[in-house]
């Protein structure tokens, strides 16, 4: 028998193992291709090319569902060099297997047609029906830095995850590797890292190599069980526009936290605690009015669940992913082990002034 939401689960991870490969060649082998967006943030040809492979994919497969991706195309319409340079990358990256390569439907018709799949992103999301959502690369100020980065994709049903996958090309393979977002100074070849999270509702949360075909072995993961807050390793942005950091200091001081946060980009670190290798994720508002974006924490918010973990915001609130594009609703995220969540979250409040 298979098991609920088994398909889905299968064609995310290899939806997320293919746009894996064409950003590490982004990365390697091209001129990044980087542009600003209207908020100053960065996108490059890999954000664009890995985005409109995973729509590829679920269009094929799963052609009545929603979609909320970050990226749209307009820049490439007005761009033809940028939209030509986009499209011999996904023209050429596929899996290194028939069969996996075949599930997800094959290639893109032609760049005309590429454009189209990215804009088809564009779902208002809510919390009705199956909405998948993509962060085609997570961390984008990351991938340009050389450092963690991750490919994500989750399934929405009714506002709730049901389905998770993180790619993480730049995070060791070995879930008891210690916490660090190094990835080895001068690494010229991708010998030892690159791991896929995943996660089903209720089915557990697993790790397995990140491969460039078939779907390797997977193996169950878990948090960390943490009874001494003075061995806690917690992370947080590398970014001190995307959380605030005094603040966060000031926690882990009062928490009787000894180690130094590990500064770390993207869901790279809800994939680290869920596999035990860190224990707390703070990300702590740095401005009222922003918000947050659902392709941004949706699948690490299930992975860290599924692996024994609690993810609120800094009111204690669950995530709420069915309330559009962002999580309108909340305030940052606390990421930690069942068993202290409550005792972070009376200490984020308190340094905090939270009521
Ligand atoms: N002011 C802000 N506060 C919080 N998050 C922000 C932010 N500005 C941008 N971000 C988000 O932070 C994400 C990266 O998270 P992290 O800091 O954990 O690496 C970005 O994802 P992208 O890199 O996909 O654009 C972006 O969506
Ligand atoms: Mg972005
Ligand atoms: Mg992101
Ligand atoms: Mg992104």
């Amino acid at each position: 028998m298979t098991s609920l939401y088994s398909r889905e689960l299968e064609i995310a991870q290899l939806a997320v193992q293919r746009a894996s490969i064409l950003t590490k060649r982004v990365f390697h082998e091209t001129s990044k291709g980087t542009v600003s967006k209207d908020d100053a943030s960065p996108v490059t040809i890999g954000d664009f090319g890995a985005q409109a492979l995973i729509i590829s994919a679920l269009k094929h497969n799963f052609p009545h569902d929603e979609i909320v991706a970050e990226e749209e195309a307009t820049e490439l319409r007005a761009n033809p060099p940028l939209r030509d340079q986009i499209w011999e990358l996904v023209r050429t990256t596929s899996l290194d297997d028939v069969a996996a390569e075949g599930l997800l439907g094959g290639g893109i018709k032609d760049a005309d047609a590429m454009l189209d799949i990215i804009d088809q992103g564009n779902s208002k999301g809510g919390k009705v029906g199956r909405v998948w959502t993509i962060d085609p690369i997570d961390g984008t100020k990351g991938f340009l830095r050389g450092g963690q980065y991750a490919v994500c994709l989750a399934l929405l049903e009714d506002g709730d995850v049901k389905v998770g996958a993180i790619g993480c090309p730049n995070l060791p393979v070995d879930d008891a590797a210690p916490l660090t977002a190094d990835i080895g100074a001068n690494a010229t070849d991708d010998e030892g890292r690159g791991v896929l999270f995943s996660a089903v509702i209720g089915q557990g949360a697993t790790s397995r190599p990140l491969k460039v075909g078939a779907l390797a072995e997977g193996r169950s993961i878990s948090m960390k069980p943490l009874t001494d807050m003075s061995n806690a390793s917690f992370c947080e942005s590398v970014e001190a526009g995307h959380s605030n950091q005094s603040e966060s200091a000031q926690i882990a001081q009062k928490l009787g936290i000894t180690k130094q946060s590990v500064r770390m980009d993207s869901q790279a670190k809800y994939g680290s605690i869920a596999r035990g290798a860190g224990d707390i994720y703070l990300r702590l508002p740095t401005s009222k009015t922003y918000q947050e974006k659902i392709w941004d924490h949706a699948a690490g918010d299930l992975i860290v669940r599924e692996a024994g973990g609690q993810v609120t915001d800094i009111k204690g609130n669950r995530l709420n992913f069915g309330v559009g594009r962002t999580l309108a609703t909340n305030s940052g995220v606390i990421a930690a082990p069942k068993a202290v969540h409550s005792q972070v979250l009376s200490v984020v409040q308190e340094v905090l002034g939270v009521k």
